[in-house]
C-alpha cells in the first residue's frame, strides 16, 4: 500500500464511491469525506479508509473538515473534488441553492486546495483533480447556477495549476451523462442518451480511466479531460 493517502470528497455513493473503491484496489491510503452515513461509506471503512464527515456547502464546515483532515494527516498523495450538489432551478428556493452548488463546487476545492497545498507538496508530484462538467461548455437552461458554480470550478483549475507547479499537478475532469439517477423515467434517459454521438450511460469505471491517467501522467497540469461521448458532436 503507498503511504500518503489519497483524499475524494463526497464518497459515500456512486461515482465517489466506485473511484473509492477502485483506488483502495490499486494499493492506495484512503481518506474519504461523506455527508450522510451509508452504506457505502461502512463498506469503505472495512477495507481501511479513513472517512470524515463534512457539510462542505458553508465556510465553516469546510474549514472544520480542514482543521479534522490535518489532525489525521501531514500527507496527501492526491485531493479528488467529487462532491456536487446537482440542482436545476427551484422556485423560491434559487439563492439558498446559488449559494449550496458555489460553496460544494467552488468554495470547498478553493479553501481545501489553499489549505492542504502543504500536506500535498511530501508527494513528488503531489495532484490536485477537479470533477467538473462538460454542461460548461455549453450552460443550462434548466440547470443555470448549477452550470455556472462548475464553470468557476474549471476555472480554478487553470488557476491553481499555475499556482502550484512544478509541485503539484491540478487538472479537471468534465463528464456527461455517467450515471443515471434512480428517478430518472424512460423518456428522460432516450432524451439524455441522444444528446451524444455515442449514445451509452458509460457508469463510473470511464471516470476512474480518466483519474488513474492525470494521477499517472507526470506531464499534464491545467488541463481539463471532457469524458461527454461525443456531446459536443451533435
Ligand atoms: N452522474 C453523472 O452522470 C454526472 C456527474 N458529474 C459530476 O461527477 C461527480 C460525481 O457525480 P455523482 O456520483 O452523480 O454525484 P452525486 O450526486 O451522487 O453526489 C456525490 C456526493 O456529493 C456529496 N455531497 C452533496 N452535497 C454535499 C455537501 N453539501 N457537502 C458534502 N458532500 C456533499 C453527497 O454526499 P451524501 O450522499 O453523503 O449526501 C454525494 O455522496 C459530481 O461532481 C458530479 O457533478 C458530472 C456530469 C455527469
Ligand atoms: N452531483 C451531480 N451532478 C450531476 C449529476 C448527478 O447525478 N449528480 N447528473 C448529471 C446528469 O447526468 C447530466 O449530465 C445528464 O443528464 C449532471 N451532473
Amino acid at each position: 500500500m503507498s503511504v500518503a493517502p489519497i483524499l475524494i470528497t463526497g464518497a459515500g455513493q456512486r461515482i465517489g464511491l466506485y473511484c473509492a473503491e477502485r483506488l483502495l484496489d490499486d494499493g492506495h491510503a484512503l481518506i474519504v469525506s461523506y455527508r450522510r452515513e451509508q452504506e457505502g461509506i461502512v463498506r469503505l471503512r472495512e477495507r481501511g479508509a479513513l472517512a470524515l464527515q463534512a457539510d462542505l456547502s458553508e465556510p465553516s464546515g469546510i474549514e472544520a473538515f480542514v482543521e479534522t483532515l490535518k489532525r489525521h494527516t501531514d500527507c496527501l498523495r492526491a485531493i479528488v473534488h467529487n462532491a456536487s450538489e446537482w440542482h436545476a432551478e427551484r422556485d423560491g428556493h434559487e439563492a439558498e441553492d446559488f449559494q449550496r452548488m458555489v460553496g460544494v463546487h467552488m468554495l470547498a476545492p478553493y479553501l481545501i486546495n489553499l489549505r492542504c497545498a502543504e500536506l500535498l507538496r511530501c508527494s513528488q508530484p503531489g495532484d490536485i483533480v477537479h470533477i467538473g462538467d462538460d454542461v460548461v461548455r455549453t450552460g443550462s437552461a434548466r440547470h443555470i447556477a448549477y452550470s455556472a458554480s462548475k464553470a468557476g470550478l474549471e476555472n480554478l483549475t487553470l488557476s491553481f495549476a499555475a499556482r502550484y507547479a512544478p509541485a503539484i499537478k491540478v487538472n479537471g475532469i468534465a463528464p456527461a451523462l455517467i450515471l443515471f439517477n434512480d428517478g430518472d423515467d424512460d423518456a428522460y434517459r432516450e432524451k439524455a442518451l441522444a444528446k451524444s454521438a455515442l449514445g451509452i450511460e458509460p457508469g463510473p469505471a470511464v471516470i476512474y480511466q480518466s483519474l488513474r491517467y492525470l494521477l499517472d501522467n507526470p506531464y499534464v497540469t491545467g488541463t481539463t479531460l471532457t469524458v461527454n461521448g461525443g456531446r459536443h458532436l451533435k
